[in-house]
Formats: structure tokens, C-alpha cells, sequence
């Protein structure tokens, strides 16, 4: 049952596996979080480590394979494709390169539009339109772009309409998939400043993916560290940075630059192999890797545990 006071979004166990000609690829491998209403969720790890997989799977643009995703204490693997249609209306996502996904032969405002025509949402095309132009508004889009096309438009444009067409449907929750990889570094503090604004006006959760670590800083309130399919550390971002556990944290870390350079970290270069994801062999992940692994994280599988309020850590070490 749903309860304002629960999580929003509840994962447990999931799994995605892809069958590949060499085995079977653990793209996400047993990972299960909670986040809660009105808070951002950062999910970070390098290229591969399964973070869109696992955005995805959430909600089922790919099936998972096993695991129990519970959206407002609602079980939507158990959802028939109508309800889970009505679902995708509370659920959104929103991606790294809008111009791929927008159609060169819509408008900006016919691209916003499509969503509520397709839903049903909105059925008076002249309702629908002031609805469009409410959204543009709210997203920072001058009311001048109504009729402009999408490669008329700078990156940091395209992903407004991108944020639009999410915010069209009026959901609580949005996957934000790398959103501002792709933009100049200015761009990207004011499409991050948007979503910001936006999250405070409407509530909204998200679950926000990077590579890049200093991104979600100070724009996650939780961020979830994963290695190769696994989830490795959690914690609350201040504390993440403040006392990162895990060796794989601690590396990725590093690497960020500081200001201060009192501060300075020192950067811990990484040895070793990348386990391989398919049919991945028993053990921690990152042993091959890890500094301090010892024969034990060779044969055997360090499970996420708390080991200070809020904070998870998947790692023999520090038990
Ligand atoms: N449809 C698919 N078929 C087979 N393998 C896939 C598929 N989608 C993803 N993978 C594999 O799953 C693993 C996780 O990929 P995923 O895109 O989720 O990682 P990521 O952390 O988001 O990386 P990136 O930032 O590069 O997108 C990778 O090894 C990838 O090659």
C-alpha cells in the first residue's frame, strides 16, 4: 500500500542479465535501493558499470530479469501493458542526447505536445497548445521557439525540450540519464539549476546517472556508487565524500579535482584487469583491481551491509 511517509521508489534484488554470444552478461547483478519523495538519487560508477541498465529496468524500457521494483508501493513488474502504459505517465526519463530521440520533422511545440496527445491526456488540440506553452514557460523555452525545429537549437535548448516533454505528462519521478553529459560546462549549471527549480515546484524524485562524480555533489542528496553490475557504497552525498569506505569510492575520489589544495586528495591510480561481466566468477568484482584485496574477496561475494546510519558498503575491509 502506498504511504506518503515511504519511499517512492523501492528496488530489491534486481537483476538484468543480456545473453551474449560469449555467456551471460550481469549488466546489473542483485542491486536494491530505496529512494525517497522529493530526493535525488545520484548513481555513479564508470562506462559499462550498468547505471542505464539499471535506470531502464526501473522502468521497464527493458524487462528486468529478476528483482522487485515497488513504485509508490506498487509492484510494477506485476503490471499488464495498459497499466503499466498509465504507469509510464508517473514514471519518466529523460536522456543524455535529446536531438537522437526528437524527430527532425517536429516542432519544438509539437514535440511537446506529442506525449499528452498520445495519452490521451489532453484530446482539444487548442487546450493542448496553451498546455504546451504553460510547460515551455516553465522549462525556459522563449514562447518565439513554439514553431522552431530541433536542429535550430543549442544542446542546452534541446534538453529543455527534452525536460518538457517528461514534465508534460506531470510525473512524480524522472530517470535523468546523463543529462548533461553532452553540454558546456555553463550549460550544464543552468539545465542542473532548472531541475533544481523544478524538483522543488513539483516534488519530484529523481534518480540521477553520471560518470561524473562532482556532478552530483551537491545536486544528489543520496548517491549509490556501482562497479560492474554491482552496487558497491551508498551514502548520503555529503558523507560520501566526507568518508568514502570502499576502495573503489575512495580511487573514484581522487580523481576529482579540489579548489583547495589543501584539500588535495592523492589520486589513487588503479592497477589490474577489469573483471569480465559475463559470467563473472565468484567473488568481489573489483578484487583484481583493489589494492587491498585479499584471498578472500577472490572466492567470496562482500554483500552491501550498513555500517553507520544510511551509509552501505559492499566490502570485507571495512566490516
Ligand atoms: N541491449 C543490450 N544487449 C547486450 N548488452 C547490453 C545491452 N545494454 C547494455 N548492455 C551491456 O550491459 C552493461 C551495462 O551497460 P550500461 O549502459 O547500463 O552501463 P552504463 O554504466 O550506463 O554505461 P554508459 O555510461 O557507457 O552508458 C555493459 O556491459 C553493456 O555493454
Amino acid at each position: 500500500m502506498s504511504n506518503s511517509s515511504s519511499p517512492l521508489l523501492e528496488v530489491k534484488n534486481l537483476k538484468k542479465y543480456f545473453k551474449t554470444p560469449k555467456g551471460m552478461l550481469h549488466a546489473v547483478d542483485d542491486v536494491s535501493f530505496t529512494i525517497d519523495r522529493g530526493r535525488t538519487l545520484g548513481v555513479v560508477g564508470e562506462s559499462g558499470c550498468g547505471k542505464s541498465t539499471t535506470g531502464r529496468a526501473i522502468l521497464r524500457i527493458v524487462e528486468p530479469t529478476e528483482g522487485e521494483i515497488l513504485f509508490d508501493g506498487e509492484d510494477i513488474r506485476s503490471l499488464g501493458k495498459d497499466q503499466m502504459r498509465r504507469m509510464r505517465t508517473r514514471m519518466q526519463i529523460i536522456f543524455q542526447d535529446p536531438f537522437s530521440s526528437l524527430n527532425p520533422r517536429k516542432t519544438v511545440s509539437e514535440t511537446i505536445a506529442e506525449p499528452l496527445k498520445l495519452n490521451g491526456i489532453i484530446t482539444d488540440k487548442g487546450k493542448r497548445m496553451e498546455r504546451v506553452a504553460e510547460i515551455m514557460e516553465i522549462v525556459g523555452l522563449a514562447e518565439r521557439l513554439y514553431n522552431a525545429y530541433p536542429h535550430e537549437l543549442d544542446g542546452g535548448r534541446r534538453q529543455r525540450i527534452g525536460i518538457a516533454r517528461a514534465l508534460a505528462l506531470n510525473p512524480q519521478f524522472i530517470v535523468c540519464d546523463e543529462p548533461v553529459s553532452a553540454l558546456d560546462v555553463s550549460i550544464q549549471a543552468q539545465i542542473l539549476n532548472l531541475m533544481d527549480e523544478l524538483q522543488e515546484k513539483m516534488g519530484l524524485t529523481y534518480m540521477f546517472i553520471t560518470h561524473d562524480l562532482s556532478v552530483v555533489h551537491y545536486f544528489a542528496d543520496d548517491i549509490a556508487v556501482m562497479y560492474l553490475g554491482r552496487l558497491i557504497e551508498k551514502a548520503p552525498a555529503k558523507e560520501l565524500f566526507r568518508n568514502p569506505v570502499h576502495p573503489y569510492t575512495q580511487a573514484l575520489l581522487s580523481a576529482i579535482p579540489v579548489p583547495s589544495i589543501h584539500n588535495q586528495r592523492k589520486r589513487i591510480l588503479l592497477k589490474g584487469e577489469i573483471t569480465s561481466p559475463v559470467d563473472p566468477k565468484p567473488g568481489c568484482r573489483f578484487a583484481s583491481r583493489c589494492p587491498y584485496a585479499s584471498s578472500r574477496c577472490h572466492s567470496e561475494e562482500p554483500q552491501l551491509k550498513e555500517i553507520a546510519p544510511g551509509h552501505f558498503n559492499a566490502c570485507f575491509l571495512n566490516e
